[in-house]
């Protein structure tokens, strides 16, 4: 599978680790940075995981930041993207079955190597249902009109 990774400074650690691991496990990884703990702002690196989810350059994206939160609202300002934070493997095996996320986000200073390991595993493996899954998702690229004044 192709997939795209993207962390603020929070994060490269966890980042480098999970990198590391999905080569190993033969995936081609496309590395986004940050690559070192020189603070950074967690919007430049999920809006560049947007963009490669966009132009189709991955199959899946891993965004991580201190907490997943901020990494992963910026992300979800892409389009193309859905972003699903989560914590345990449960939520990530939904994510896919159920909203067909193509993201996922986590929080290195929560989310430990293991539990983040596990989490990826789901996945990475798990499709998505469809039914009556795939109206609701589709509604998600068809938001009513948003205020822009608000
Ligand atoms: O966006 C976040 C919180 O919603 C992330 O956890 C960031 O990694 C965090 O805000 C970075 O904080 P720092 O004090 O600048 O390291």
């Amino acid at each position: 599978m192709r997939i795209a990774i993207a962390s603020d400074h929070a994060a490269y650690e966890l980042k480098a680790q999970l990198a590391d691991w999905l080569r190993a496990e033969g995936h081609a990884v496309e590395d986004l940075g940050t690559n070192g703990p020189d603070s950074v702002d967690y919007p430049d690196f999920g809006y560049a995981l947007g963009e490669a989810m966009a132009a189709g350059r991955a199959d899946r994206g891993i965004a991580l930041c201190g907490s997943g939160i901020g990494i992963s609202i910026s992300v979800n300002r892409n389009p193309a993207a859905r972003c699903a934070l989560v914590s345990e493997p449960l939520s990530a095996k939904l994510s896919r079955e159920h909203n067909d996320a193509n993201v996922i986000a986590m929080g290195a200073r929560l989310t430990g190597i293991d539990m983040a390991k596990a989490c990826l595993a789901a996945f990475l493996t798990t499709d998505f249902a469809g039914d009556r899954h795939a109206r609701r998702v589709d509604k998600l690229s068809h938001p009513p009109q948003l205020e822009t004044s608000r």
